[in-house]
């Protein structure tokens, strides 16, 4: 991989992006792109950017970078080419494409964004695409990156959406390791960091919106937060809609003032009360539901809708009414890939999606439900799922809210327990700088004791013990917020931790 100064001078330039630039050598090539002085090559184009140090560029020109990109002149740079820009996430989301040859126009990609149901969709339609593809499909996700199919081509994201260098690298990776297809999540912070700039999607697929997000390394306002989501349906050439989010009438607009109406699909559940009148494509109803899975049928109702020939009848081993409209969009977007229905209905009856209604059984006591909710409307949406599943049962539930970010979460916590929970055990869930106590003390504020019982066990994993202990045959615990994360932020460090689901096996265990 290369790039040289005549191709960074006209990127750049045909952007509108380029302020000045001071060259050494017109015919400088640069053989590796960083943002980080720590893994700088000799020949090294650096970026600076985000919370930048000038120190950093010193360290990178000392390592062999002999050119910088930046918003502003620095002295450490010296003797180095000096290209400086407008924009410069931009600016490095361009070259990083140019850089790694353009993977993307190797891959059929399809992009879902939404406040939730992301990575449970696109765990879904990785499914599929597996099926479809035989094995030649990549996942960029907030839980795995999966660039091939070898065990080093599988690992952990840092991001939801990568920085604009690394997605362009492990594309090139997961196209020279032979895939086709690429399933990934798009965040609203990966627009406002403009590291999807100048991507372009097979498939984008609008999940829903609801405020979350906002606050100081956020959104400033949900009006940021609902413009920089809305960015994937302008990139998509076929946009796929749920027509039950809020905010229905802007979003549809956007994607039409980019897209034909042709290249729009909209779905939704049968009978669901819209904001806006909408021409349907796809409906969708439950016939079956339990707490281990969901049987729901599939109907194309418009033209185009139908030539989907995602029609037919479909079982889903993850409960959640919600999932049922996840596996939706999963069908529809694998649909326009190429996937046949037959493929749909095998991958949905066997997939898993980590730390998302994960089960855990006991003999004589309830049975546990580990999930990633982690706000207001997640938890919401599964403790009233949970909610029609029991008849005498209580809803147990153990959480915290993260410290140091989302604090408007804390409120959003107390008012789903108060709608949905019979006991609510307050613990720690990555407090960060902030006391747990305090926060499970903010949480408390807003949860109704007429109708939720609270206790207060600060310990997360004596917090599970407890919840399960207490529980019976008929109830439901639920462990939210942490999914399968094996680490708590704690002061700064990701302090490990054994995880929801072991420790709330081997609490079964010891009953
Ligand atoms: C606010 C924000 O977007 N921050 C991201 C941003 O930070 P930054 O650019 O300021 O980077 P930094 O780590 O402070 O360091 C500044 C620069 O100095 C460089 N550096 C640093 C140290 C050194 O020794 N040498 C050196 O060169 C760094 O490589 C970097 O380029 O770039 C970093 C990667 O380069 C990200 O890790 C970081 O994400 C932070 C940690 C984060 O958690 N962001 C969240 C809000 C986020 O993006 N979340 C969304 C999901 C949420 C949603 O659903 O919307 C996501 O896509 O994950
Ligand atoms: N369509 C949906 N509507 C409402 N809640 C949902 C939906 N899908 C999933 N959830 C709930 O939200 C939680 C997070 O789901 P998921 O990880 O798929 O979303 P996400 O968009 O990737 O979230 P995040 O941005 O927080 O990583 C789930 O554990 C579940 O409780």
């Amino acid at each position: 991989m290369s790039l040289d100064m005549t191709q960074v001078v006209t990127l750049l330039d045909e952007h509108h992006l380029l302020t000045e630039v001071t060259t050494l050598n017109d015919r400088q090539t640069f053989s590796n792109v960083t943002y980080n002085s720590k893994t700088v090559k000799p020949g090294a184009l650096f970026f600076c950017k985000g919370n930048f140090k000038p120190d950093y560029l010193a360290s990178a020109k000392a390592a062999g970078a002999t050119a910088y990109v930046s918003e502003r002149a620095y002295d450490e740079g010296d003797g180095m080419t000096r290209i400086i820009v407008n924009n410069i996430q931009k600016a490095m989301s361009l070259l990083g494409a140019a850089f790694y040859d353009y993977p993307q126009n190797d891959l059929f990609i399809i992009a879902f964004t939404g406040t939730k149901g992301k990575t449970t969709s696109s765990y879904f339609t990785y499914g599929i695409e597996q099926i479809h593809t035989h094995d030649r499909v990549a996942l960029f996700s907030t839980i795995d990156r999966i660039v091939g199919n070898a065990p080093e081509d599988r690992f952990k994201s840092d991001l939801t959406t990568p920085e604009s260098l690394d997605l362009f690298r492990d594309m090139r990776r997961a196209v020279d390791n032979g895939m086709s297809h690429l399933v990934m999540e798009v965040s609203s912070q990966a627009y406002k960091k403009n590291r999807v700039y100048g991507l372009t999607y097979d498939v984008g697929i609008f999940l829903n919106i609801t405020p979350d997000h906002i606050g100081e390394n956020e959104h400033p306002t949900f009006a940021d937060y609902l413009y920089c989501k809305s960015q994937l349906l302008v990139n998509a050439k076929t946009c796929i809609i749920n027509a039950e989010t809020d905010h229905l009438a802007e979003v549809y607009q956007t994607a039409k003032s980019t897209t034909e109406p042709d290249h729009i699909y909209l779905y939704a559940r049968e009978g669901a009360q819209l904001s806006e009148n909408v021409p349907l494509d796809v409906t969708f109803k439950n016939v079956n539901e339990t707490l281990h899975q969901s049987d729901f049928e599939v109907t194309g109702l418009s033209e185009k809708g139908k030539q989907l020939q995602v029609n037919g009848a479909y079982e889903l081993h993850v409960p959640g009414d919600y999932n049922e409209s996840n596996a939706v969009s999963a069908i529809m977007a694998s649909a326009l890939a190429g996937a046949s229905s037959t493929d749909a209905v095998q991958a949905l009856t066997d997939v898993h999606v980590p730390g998302r209604m994960e089960m855990v059984t006991s003999a004589d006591h309830g049975t546990i439900y580990i999930d990633y909710a982690h706000n207001y409307a997640s938890l919401k949406a599964l403790l009233s799922f949970l909610r029609t599943q029991t008849d005498a049962g209580r809803v147990i539930v153990v959480l915290g809210s993260t410290g140091n970010k989302g604090v408007s979460r804390r409120q959003g916590f107390g008012q789903a327990l108060s709608e949905e929970a019979d006991v609510a055990i307050l613990t720690t869930d990555d407090p960060g700088f902030e006391d747990p106590k305090k926060i499970a003390e903010e949480i408390d504020a807003h949860i109704d004791h007429q109708s939720v019982q609270v206790q207060y066990v600060m310990n997360r994993a004596e917090a599970i013990q407890t919840a399960i202990k207490m529980s019976h045959q008929d109830d439901i615990v639920v462990l939210a917020g942490k999914g399968e994360d094996n680490y708590q932020k704690v002061n700064g460090v990701n302090t490990p931790y054994a995880t929801d689901v072991t420790i709330a096996k081997n609490a079964v265990e010891e009953l």
